[in-house]
């Protein structure tokens, strides 16, 4: 028998999923989503609860490019109803039993103050225009990077196991594609889609758009990520970064969910580097570029159900697959106590 004191390795993970009572691999998948619980956790009796969803919200300067479908203000309408809890995020959040926040890190103008789940922590108020400029400075990037992280210790302190991060900017698809174009080095055709809805022009203007930022700054080393993401992140991107790295350094599961969360998980990776190691994807969304960043970091997604929303919601779907593979793990009976 190996001792509990050993580290929780694939092959003891194996183990213990093909000793328990159901012929081996017949879980499929969910054996799969249990391993990198184990892994993550160090642990074959992983925990799911208790929970946390972040969702950090900023605008964008691209928008001014006509790259998206949706004027910025409607950012700041979304928010407010986030701090109604109603919406797909607040609701997905709230059925599954999620402590559920916003962070402004950056919308256009303030809102008012409004209970202990909406918290303002903007300072610079919206991104420059990454078609012509540095969308973040040092210190915005250093400020939004901060709040990532606080909102994560703070997670971790009062107990989260669990934490998913989510997103709200109109126009932060551009920003995404831009981030996982200069990440991945792929073949440009692949990063950009369609985002919250544009049509065929919107869509020509938007990969022109995302090309020429990209030419502008891929003279940057890769090792230089905080650079890059000064460059064409946003404020939102950046905090969920923080986020996802203290999460990952607090020992945290942390669920990821779509484009932009993960052109996120991307920076984070880059800047403290294994924080990947942390992460499970939660879906894949149908943005062409989610497919590159995911594999740039070897996260394969527990779910496709053809989702682009954001908001966290792509996670939140898979998360019932998640409590599924670790109850699994953790309380079925063996095959050694058949009887036969
Ligand atoms: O997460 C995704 O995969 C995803 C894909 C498409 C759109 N979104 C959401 O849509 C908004 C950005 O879309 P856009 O077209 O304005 O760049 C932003 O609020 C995201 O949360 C999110
Ligand atoms: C209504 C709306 C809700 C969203 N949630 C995330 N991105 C969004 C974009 C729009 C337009």
């Amino acid at each position: 028998m190996p001792n509990s004191c050993q580290s929780i390795d694939t092959a003891r993970v194996q183990a213990r999923l093909d000793n328990l009572c159901k012929p081996p691999g017949s879980l499929g998948q969910l054996e799969a989503v249990a391993q990198r619980l184990c892994l993550i956790q160090q642990t074959l009796a992983p925990q799911t609860r208790p929970r946390q969803v972040t969702v950090f919200a900023a605008d964008h300067g691209v928008t001014a490019e006509g790259v998206t479908a949706w004027p910025s203000a409607v950012t700041a309408a979304v928010v407010r109803v986030m701090q109604t809890g109603r919406t797909a995020s607040g609701v997905f959040a709230q059925s599954l039993g999620c402590d559920y926040e916003v962070v402004d890190v950056g919308l256009l103008r303030p809102l008012p103050p409004c209970g202990d789940t909406y918290i303002d922590a903007a300072e610079r108020r919206g991104s420059g225009n990454l078609l012509h400029e540095a969308a973040l400075d040092v210190a915005d990037f250093d400020h939004a990077w901060q709040v990532g992280v606080q909102r994560a210790a703070m997670a971790c302190e009062a107990g989260k196991r669990l934490l998913i991060g989510g997103e709200m900017g109109i126009g932060n698809t551009t920003s995404a594609s831009c981030l996982i174009g200069l990440f991945c080095k792929c073949d440009r055709n692949l990063l950009v889609g369609r985002g919250a809805g544009i049509d065929d022009e919107q869509l020509e203007r938007k990969r022109a758009v995302v090309d020429a930022a990209i030419r502008r700054t891929e003279t940057l080393k890769l090792s230089d990520a905080k650079r890059i993401a000064c460059q064409v992140g946003g404020l939102e991107i950046v905090a969920l970064a923080g986020f996802f790295a203290e999460g990952a350094k607090r020992g945290a599961t942390v669920l990821v969910d779509g484009l932009i969360a993960t052109s996120a998980a991307l920076v984070a990776d880059a800047i403290v580097p294994e924080t990947s190691k942390s992460m499970i994807a939660g879906h894949r969304s149908t943005e062409p570029g989610h497919v590159v960043a995911l594999a740039k970091l070897g996260l394969t997604p527990v779910l496709d159900l053809q989702m682009r929303l954001g908001e966290a919601t792509g996670a939140l779907a898979a998360l019932p697959m998640l409590d599924l593979a670790a109850a699994m793990i953790r309380d079925m009976g063996t095959l050694d106590e058949l009887a036969w």
